[in-house]
């Protein structure tokens, strides 16, 4: 299908837009008035530039506040419109998008609005323009999609059609059922739009929250099911005003718009390949920064050096089914970031049934693969880079008829049989601009599914965290706005654990100072909310519960960027326990001060 954006969805003057869009491969896209009256350019010269690009101009957007009006007020609005006109034909722009009216001067009167849309779009015909008509979600009158189309149906006029847009169906709860009884050719234009769930002002979330489909709570899959059981077959155009967008990178945006809508496309697909689950983590690697830190963290925590790279500074760690690299140099592997000087999470191996598949989908969506020449490994692994730089590698550890990496480490020890088990969940912070990026990438991508994101108190700031899983495999992607000085770590990688209690208990004796203090307050306050047992404030563990079961965790101290979880699930609980991260990153804020 045709894929188009409107130019309020991504940052930068109109020409940078028009660049950004058409790199990410885009065949069109919707000028918005803002961009277009602000630009230096005469329209027959962005025409010009877009046309170089290989851009269409799908639609021009919009003519406000134009229809049920009294005649006084009719005149000035034809006036304007023909200007728009006028306009658009310099532009070589063949829709318009009229918004329904929100001013006070609107009556509720839909034959008067069916009458003046008619005269609106016998005079864009007389320019080869036609005319589309979207309910907004606060139109004063008109702000339901299928009154929309009941004054476009009495009005009668060939060159008039309704534009549906996916934010104002879905904000205002509305039924998407209902498209199917508009006809097709009837739709003249739809744009698509997703959202995070917020009870708020309906203008307010959709100037500020729209987000990318896929990134938010709406199905607008669904919604486009419908709208292309009415026979539409115009483009599908991405409209996002977005406060975060607005300040990134045109180029990342953009990319990201894409990613939406080939994920969009592939879900309407009946024959889409399903995604390529990973099952879980077949490593994490680690720069060690040339600190011994980390290596005595894992070797108090159980884990044993199992093997030494052949050829590079790179060990392999095991533990159970856990396994960590710790990489003394990662630079010189070609993934030099500025965190990699101080110890802190590289890469990550993820299990895939279908490797090949797994980055072959990876490229589908528009991952950054890496090229197998930088892999720091020799067994040749395919890897993506995440959205926060992380490279993710596909491994398929164990199966004769795949790459075997742990090969590359020739075995020096037995892996120990300790209280850890396995790799439960690994989090990485994402720079604040990249969080719904880094969502959407995920879920493509890997097939995760995500979960409501969570707020949580920093002391000096706010994180925003979302937990994505699927397949064995979980993630956590945060944000975190913090004043300058004061950034959290950036990652951790949260170990499984078999008997909590039994490790916490030899690591306060043995190891004392290497596991994260717990404030007394917490411990009462958790005694009153749950009744926990007293053991749980001696071993200083955190708890949380939910309707499945119980989950004890802690945290070790930090080592330049990351740290270790230990976690211990009991019963089916689902979540990362949450509601204790402010009191972790109170404690990590006062560890390092
Ligand atoms: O927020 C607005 O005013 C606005 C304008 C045009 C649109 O297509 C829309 O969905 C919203
Ligand atoms: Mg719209």
């Amino acid at each position: 299908m045709r894929k188009s954006i409107a130019t309020v969805s991504v940052s930068g003057t109109l020409p940078e837009k028009l660049e950004a869009v058409a790199a990410a491969g885009f065949d069109a896209v919707e000028v918005f008035e803002n961009d277009l009256i602000a630009c230096p350019l005469p329209p027959e010269e962005i025409r010009r530039r877009a046309a170089d690009l290989g851009l269409g101009i799908d639609l021009y957007q919009p003519l406000r506040d134009f229809e049920a009006v009294p005649g006084d007020v009719l005149r000035g609005n034809l006036r304007r419109a023909e200007h728009t006109l006028e306009l658009m034909t310099r532009l070589g722009a063949d829709t318009l998008l009229v918004c329904s009216n929100v001013s006070p001067d609107a009556l509720p009167d839909d034959a008067l609005a069916a009458e003046q849309l008619h005269l609106l779009a016998e005079r864009a015909a007389g320019h080869g323009i036609r005319i589309a008509y979207e309910a907004l979600a606060w139109g004063r009158h008109v702000n339901e999609y299928l009154h929309a189309w009941r004054i476009v149906r009495m009005a009668g006029h060939q060159g008039l059609g309704v534009c549906l847009d996916s934010f104002h169906i879905l904000s205002r709860g509305s039924d998407p059922i209902g498209i199917e009884a508009i006809p097709g050719e009837k739709v003249f234009f739809l744009q698509l739009a997703d959202a995070p769930r917020l009870a708020m002002d309906v203008l307010q979330w959709s100037r500020h929250y729209r987000c990318f489909p896929g990134q938010g709570g709406f199905d607008v899959t669904g919604l486009v099911r419908h709208v292309l059981a009415t026979g539409y077959a115009g483009p599908l155009s991405l409209e996002v005003f977005n406060d975060v967008f607005r300040q990134s990178d045109a180029r990342r945006t953009a990319l990201d718009a894409m990613r939406s809508l080939i994920a969009l496309e592939e879900a309407l697909l009946p024959s889409g390949a399903p995604p390529v689950v990973p099952s879980g983590f077949a490593f994490a690697e680690l720069a060690t920064g040339g600190s011994a830190e980390l290596p005595a963290l894992l070797s108090a925590l159980g884990f044993a050096r199992t093997g030494t790279h052949r050829t590079k500074p790179v060990e392999l760690w095991e533990q159970g089914g856990a396994r960590v690299l710790l990489n003394a140099n990662p630079a010189t592997e070609g993934t030099a970031t500025p965190e990699e000087t101080e110890p802190g999470l590289v890469a990550i191996g993820l299990e895939t049934p279908d490797p090949a598949a797994s980055v072959k989908r990876a490229e589908t969506l528009l991952a950054p693969v890496l090229p197998r020449e930088r892999a720091p490994r020799d067994a040749p692994l395919d890897a993506i880079a995440a959205p926060d730089g992380t490279a993710l590698f596909f491994c398929r550890t164990g199966h004769a008829d795949h790459p075997d990496w742990t090969a590359d480490f020739p075995r020096e020890s037995p892996v120990p049989d300790g209280d850890v088990t396995g790799i439960d969940h690994v989090a990485l912070t994402q720079p604040w601009q990249h969080f719904d990026e880094a969502s959407l990438f995920y879920r493509s991508v890997l097939g995760l599914r995500p979960q409501e994101s969570m707020e949580v108190a920093d002391p000096y700031g706010l994180l925003r965290s979302r937990a994505l899983a699927g397949g064995g495999t979980r993630l956590v992607v945060n944000i975190a706005r913090v004043v300058g000085a004061h950034q959290a770590p950036r990652q951790h990688v949260a170990f499984a654990v078999r008997d909590l209690r039994a490790l916490a208990r030899r690591l306060r004796a043995e190891h004392p100072g290497l596991l994260l203090p717990i404030p007394a307050n917490y411990h009462d306050h958790l005694e009153a909310r749950y009744a926990t047992d007293p053991e749980i404030r001696e071993l200083g563990l955190l708890y949380d519960r939910d309707e499945r079961g119980e989950f004890l965790h802690l945290y070790t101290v930090t080592a330049g960027q990351v740290f270790f979880e230990l976690v211990q699930r009991i019963g089916g609980y689902g979540g990362y326990g949450a509601a204790n991260a402010a009191v972790r990153l109170a404690v990590q804020h006062a560890e390092r001060s």
